[in-house]
């Protein structure tokens, strides 16, 4: 009878929910539709929490921004076809971010795919996820489901992090399965992510190199954030001395006004160190592929003169732009645990010259920064509304900072120090814009703290209908929407006068009704005390809240710091 069926019979369904469970998965980032509507349902009435969002890029941003947190991988569930597309975009950030994240799609039948017969949704995903992720699996029985998840798992937090596919068509979530073989098919993941021990003849050789150095520099990388190897870290740079640069996604792993924190002479250390020791930091684009003038070589394609230690978990990771003289090939904890045992209790004192000649510069750019900051011009602008962020964050150090834009993303970066590990994130390896309320609703669903997200107008826009997923479930987030009317500035022109420049939004737009118009608090901010009044009532209402900061159309420049990659405009035909 079906009494006694339900007793010795499971389904897929549940299946993937115990297999999550199993491995200490509670946290689903999803957007209903077939096939997977009943299967949300399910996990939701089985207490996973279920965050539905309004349009799955930012449910995958979601789950990318978890495991960047957590070190777990974020789970995303998608429908089929167009759904599994919308998430591929984050799916294929995460993995350039080497976050651990996994995008679980329903698909169709692969009888019906494989014979192009035309299928609700028809796409043969698991072949279009492949070049765009870690790795890709699809399960056809729902006895392989824990196999499939175990994989996933396995495949998302192991070596360099990144984001994996599963592939479940409709069919495998209907299937039933004898409970006894059920039990037995699910697996618990042994040690997802070994450690991976570095050689001692490696440490011994970054070891002599650093001895050697005279200007030594650590480059700490959005890796070391995420190894959650605080201390370990903490302790390195403080026992050799050794000034260190925190990338974006690394601020506040030491408090940024640490006394050996050098960004605010970032481009004399970058150009001046002989020896450089990368941390979890990859030699890219955002390091001038560790070459040309920002290291101080005389031609744009040169090599300086810094000698490279590499503490990276891929050993093909060195030498992918200039020679490394020290690859360091673990986990960075590993890495870093085995070079503190190796230095005991420091490598003898750093030169004063070297030490002597960063405090001057930082004190003298920090001087510059802070009458910059203290200036309150007439019409508000991204200094005299970053000033108040930054006093907000320094007296709330636990809350998340999510930041996107190009003025909104570099003054932010630079004004507003970070004093916790891991509690900045943003564009990321790639500058990609759309990541903010994804990043956002996860830091508060995740972890409970209060989250700021200071947003471009424009970046705001590439996900601000999450403004009602941020309602719905009353997240304590507050965003600052950073309206210079436009993309970089306000005050473009279209030479023929007949629409707005390419770049123009509407003036003085009222993205504050927009949380309103949810339940949220909205409030327009016109100058820092208003700024002020209004971050300081979200932080202790801890009220969804969005603030429309009116910032100078005219302030910033075009791309912010990276001006310098837009092709030269054809010259104009005379
Ligand atoms: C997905 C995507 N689309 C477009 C871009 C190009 N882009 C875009 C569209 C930016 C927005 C800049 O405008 P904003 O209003 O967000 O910030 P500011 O006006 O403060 O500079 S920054 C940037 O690199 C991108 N990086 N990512
Ligand atoms: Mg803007």
């Amino acid at each position: 009878t079906t009494e006694t069926q339900d007793r010795e019979t499971t389904d897929g369904f549940h299946l993937v929910i115990d297999a999550l469970k199993l491995n200490d998965i509670d946290t689903i980032f999803a957007l209903p539709g077939i096939p997977i509507t009943d299967f949300l349902r399910i996990a939701q009435a089985d207490g996973m929490k279920v965050i539905s969002f309004r349009h799955e890029q930012h449910a995958g941003n979601a789950a990318a921004a978890a495991g960047f947190i957590t070190g777990k991988p974020g789970i995303c569930f998608t429908v089929s076809a167009p759904g599994f597309l919308n998430g591929l975009t984050a799916l294929a950030n995460a993995t350039t971010n080497c976050f651990p994240m996994i995008l679980i799609s329903g698909s169709s039948e692969r009888e019906v795919v494989d014979l192009q017969q035309g299928d609700y949704e028809e796409m043969d995903q698991l072949a279009i996820a492949k070049p765009l992720c870690k790795a890709a699996f699809r399960v056809l029985h729902a006895e392989d489901i824990g196999v499939g998840i175990a994989r996933a798992i396995r495949a998302a937090v192991s070596g360099r992090p990144g984001g994996v596919y599963l592939d479940l068509p409709a069919k495998v979530f209907a299937q039933s399965v004898a409970k006894d073989v059920a039990e037995r098919s699910l697996i618990k993941v042994v040690d997802p992510a070994p450690k991976q021990i570095p050689a001692p003849e490696a440490i011994q050789r970054a070891v002599d190199l650093l001895k050697g150095a005279k200007k030594p520099l650590i480059i700490l990388g959005k890796g070391a954030a995420y190894a959650q190897a605080d201390a370990e870290i903490r302790s390195f740079i403080e026992k050799t001395g050794i000034p260190y640069l925190p990338m974006s996604m690394a601020k506040g792993l030491l408090p940024d006004n640490h006394p050996q924190a050098a960004s605010a002479a970032r481009s004399y250390v970058l150009a001046e160190a002989d020896v450089v020791m990368l941390v979890g930091a990859r030699l890219n684009w955002l390091l001038s592929h560790g070459k040309g003038k920002t290291w101080g070589a005389g031609d744009s394609k040169g090599w300086g003169k810094q000698q490279f230690i590499q503490i990276d978990i891929s050993p093909t990771e060195a030498d992918s732009n200039v020679a490394v003289a020290a690859p360091l090939v673990g986990d960075i904890g590993s890495a870093i645990g085995a070079l503190n045992q190796a230095i005991g209790s420091g490598l003898g004192k750093v030169p004063a010259e070297w030490t002597g000649a960063i405090a001057e510069r930082k004190d003298k750019n920090l001087t510059k920064m802070a009458e910059t900051l203290a200036k309150n011009p007439p019409v508000m602008n991204f200094h005299s509304a970053l000033n108040v962020v930054r006093e907000t964050v320094k007296a709330n150090p636990k809350a998340y900072l999510v930041n996107e834009g190009a003025n909104a993303l570099d003054f932010t970066r630079s004004i507003v120090d970070m004093y916790e590990p891991r509690r900045r994130l943003d564009v990321g390896t790639w500058g990609i814009m759309g990541i903010g309320m994804g990043f956002a609703v996860a830091a508060a669903a995740v972890t409970g703290e209060q989250v700021i997200a200071v947003e471009g107008d424009s970046a705001f826009g590439f996900s601000g209908m999450e403004v009602e997923t941020i309602c719905r479930y009353n997240l304590p987030i507050c965003i600052v929407v950073m309206n210079n009317n436009g993309i970089y500035k306000g005050t473009d022109v279209n030479p023929r006068g007949d629409a707005m420049a390419v770049t123009q939004f509407v003036k003085n737009a009222r993205y504050d009704m927009m949380m309103e118009a949810f339940g949220g608090v909205g409030v327009t901010a016109k100058n820092p005390e208003e700024l002020d009044k209004a971050l300081k009532e979200a932080i202790a209402s801890r009220k969804p809240t969005l603030i429309n900061a009116l910032i100078d159309e005219s302030a910033g420049t075009e791309s912010g710091r990276i001006t310098s990659l837009n092709p030269a405009a054809a010259k104009k035909k005379t």
